[in-house]
């Protein structure tokens, strides 16, 4: 099996991907589905690039409107990108997601077609998102960092390493034999260096312009880990406006005792 780390979001991925973008896409994601699945059994979070796109498939589906633009949320949301927001709100209807990074990442993972099994992971769902990885991979697992405005972004790489070491661990125990490559060694040597999350998320770009804006919370509830057994899995594509809205679910949970 080939475990791969991504710094950067490109097309071609066939297997397993799992996208990280901790501040603040895909921590959001596992809580809104969490959120919503307290309303209904099958939650579904639809994601999209484009703002445009988001409140036209919101209006046509009757869906609540949550995301940002500049870290703040655009006219007519009903909710902000905030992890901290989401998960003290109540959804009694699902959700479109925009935002800036996140939903771009997933535009480039998906443009040649999309991977068989597209993962969304954070710190929030590290470890079930780790064995959910090697769960469903049959010949490679990509760890992908979303990046912030097509740079690498420290947050997502040390979270993409401490998945990839989690993958690793419950890899060892099935006797699953891993070659580990791209940018892996890199990003733990980043992780080594931040040993507490939430320092690295401080030290972020993404991080400092939250801080700006007062969001100090979102950065605390993103850096907790293993917060939820939920990880979101990519269940189709629609195209709105000419812009991809990727629809995801809320992987089913396995039911064996957990090792990670
Ligand atoms: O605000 C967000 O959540 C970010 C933009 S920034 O990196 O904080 O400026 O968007 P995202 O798509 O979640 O990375």
């Amino acid at each position: 099996m080939q475990l791969t780390l991504d710094l950067l979001p490109r097309t071609g991925a066939q297997d397993v991907v799992l996208l990280v973008d901790v501040l603040r896409a895909t921590t959001c994601a596992p809580i809104v589905l969490d959120v919503r699945t307290r309303s209904t059994p099958d939650p579904r979070l639809h994601v999209t690039a484009s703002l445009q796109a988001a409140r036209t498939y919101a209006a046509a589906n009757d869906l609540l409107l949550a995301g940002e633009r500049d870290g703040l949320p655009p006219q007519g949301f009903h909710l902000s990108a905030s992890p901290a927001q989401l998960r003290a709100a109540t959804l009694e209807r699902d959700t479109v997601f925009t935002s800036e990074n996140g939903p771009r990442a997933l535009d480039v993972l998906t443009e040649t077609g999309a991977p068989r099994t597209l993962l969304l992971g954070s710190f929030q769902n590290a470890p079930a998102a780790a064995r959910a990885a090697l769960d469903l991979a049959t010949s490679e697992i990509r760890v992908v960092c979303a990046g912030v405005r097509g740079e690498e972004a420290t947050e997502d790489i040390v979270c993409a390493a401490l998945i990839t070491d989690l993958i690793e661990r419950e890899a060892r125990v099935r006797a699953v034999p891993l070659n580990v490559g791209g940018s892996a060694h890199l990003a733990r040597t980043l992780l080594r260096a931040y040993p507490d999350p939430q320092e690295a998320l401080a030290q972020s770009r993404s991080g400092q312009t939250l801080m700006r804006l007062g969001l100090h919370e979102d950065l605390a509830v993103a850096s907790l880990i293993g917060q939820t057994p939920t990880v979101p899995v990519l269940a189709h594509i629609t195209r709105q406006h000419e812009h991809a809205v990727h629809t995801f679910t809320a992987l089913a949970r396995p039911t064996e005792t957990p090792t990670v």
